[in-house]
């Protein structure tokens, strides 16, 4: 089913490495309860290893599932099947559109990352279903994140690209969300704003509360 923009409203996007030394699933609990509108399991640079980040993937698959909440996994194709999940991202180092459509089921959502109104179109043209776009302001939680582009990038692309949906994503808050809708995004990707929020699910609350 293709994604809506409402879906991507506040969008989750969390590894183990993440959490600090709480659980991962009581994080993801915890921020469904705030109301997250969706997930995406990103296990990057963790301690655990591919077996245990299977076994992390189907907890979390589940409650996505239980809840309803679309389940999509960073840059492994192979672990979106394994998981059986809703979609996949991939950033613009990961595999092309088109080799990952024809592994995954027509109803797998893609989510692509891009930068600049070329990267978009390409995107665009080649059947992903939303983009991401960032880093917005700078980040802490992806040591190979580029120089921030700001909501002023993110309003010309959405120009560009009209009526497509659009997140937001890196160094985004409560205090800088505003800036983020407002340049055209459907929604907002946060790790950090959440995971290391004293209470996730406050947090997820209130950035929920702010993105109406
Ligand atoms: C929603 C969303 N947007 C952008 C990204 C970044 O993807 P990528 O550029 O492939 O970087 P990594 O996340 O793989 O480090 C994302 N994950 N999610
Ligand atoms: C995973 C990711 N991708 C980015 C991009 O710019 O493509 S920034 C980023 C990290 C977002 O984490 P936080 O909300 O803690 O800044
Ligand atoms: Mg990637």
């Amino acid at each position: 089913m293709p994604i809506k923009a409402k879906d991507l409203r506040l969008y989750l996007v969390m590894g183990s490495q993440d959490c600090l030394d709480r659980d991962p699933v009581a994080v993801l609990q915890a921020a469904i309860s705030g109301g997250i509108t969706c997930f995406q399991f990103r296990e990057k640079h963790s301690a655990r290893n591919l077996r245990e980040t299977v076994e992390l993937g189907h907890s979390l698959r589940a409650l996505c599932r239980t809840h309803r909440i679309p389940f999509l996994v960073n840059d492994r194709v192979d672990l979106a099947l394994i998981l059986d999940a809703d979609g996949v991202h991939l950033g613009q180092d990961d595999l092309p559109v088109p080799e990952a459509k024809r592994i995954l089921p027509p109803s797998c959502v893609i989510g692509v990352s891009a930068r600049s109104i070329p990267e978009a179109r390409q995107a665009q043209q080649e059947g992903a279903d939303y983009i991401g776009i960032g880093p917005m302001f700078a980040t802490t939680s992806k040591p190979d994140a580029k120089q921030p582009i700001g909501p002023e990038a993110l309003a010309e692309i959405r120009q560009a690209l009209g009526d497509f949906p659009i997140v937001g994503i890196g160094g985004i808050t409560v205090d800088n969300m505003a800036a983020v809708r407002q340049a055209g995004a459907d929604g907002i990707a946060v790790i950090s704003a959440i995971t290391r929020a004293d209470s996730p699910e406050q947090a997820a609350q209130q950035l929920r509360q702010c993105s109406r």
